[in-house]
């Protein structure tokens, strides 16, 4: 059993849930531990990861949010630079599937957050769980 926390930027309830519920399902089928810990945008999670990471109280990581574009540039900033931190963090061996939607509108978010249809929660939590067993096979 691996121990999975989730770290959800809440800034949208309803898709957040969904995403969630997607990453639970697939981790808890495989009979994986998980937990939420929540922070408040998606800039914040690579440094929550981070963390969380260095407390080796977790095998894997899933990072959930939605960042909707709005009117001006901060968009690119926080759907840039919350992705490029989390590949950083890929890159230095930490297991994590970036569950975070860029996306236009409310309609793009709720395809992709629902587990139903393009299930990016669970599709995110999969990744994470792929990397943990590379980590698992190159450590062996
Ligand atoms: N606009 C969105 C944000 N913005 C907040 C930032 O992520 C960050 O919390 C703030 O800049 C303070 O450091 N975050 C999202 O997750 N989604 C958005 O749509
Ligand atoms: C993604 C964002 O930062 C967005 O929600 C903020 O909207 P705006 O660019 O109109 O301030």
């Amino acid at each position: 059993m691996a121990r999975i926390l989730i770290v959800e930027a809440r800034f949208y309830d309803e898709y957040n849930d969904l995403l969630i519920a997607g990453a639970r399902r697939v981790c808890e089928a495989e009979g994986h531990s998980v937990e939420v810990l929540t922070v408040p945008g998606a800039l914040e999670i690579p440094g929550a990861i981070a963390l969380a990471a260095e407390s080796e109280s977790y095998d894997a990581f899933v990072a959930i949010g939605v960042v909707i574009r709005g009117e001006t540039y901060h968009f690119e900033i926080v759907a840039g630079e919350s992705a490029r931190a989390i590949m950083a963090l890929t890159m230095d061996g930490i297991a994590i599937g970036n569950g975070i939607l860029t996306v236009e509108n409310d309609a793009q978010a709720m395809v992709r957050a629902d587990p139903e249809q393009k299930d990016k929660g669970g599709e995110s939590a999969k990744a994470a769980l792929a990397l943990l067993a590379l980590q698992d096979r190159f450590a062996a």
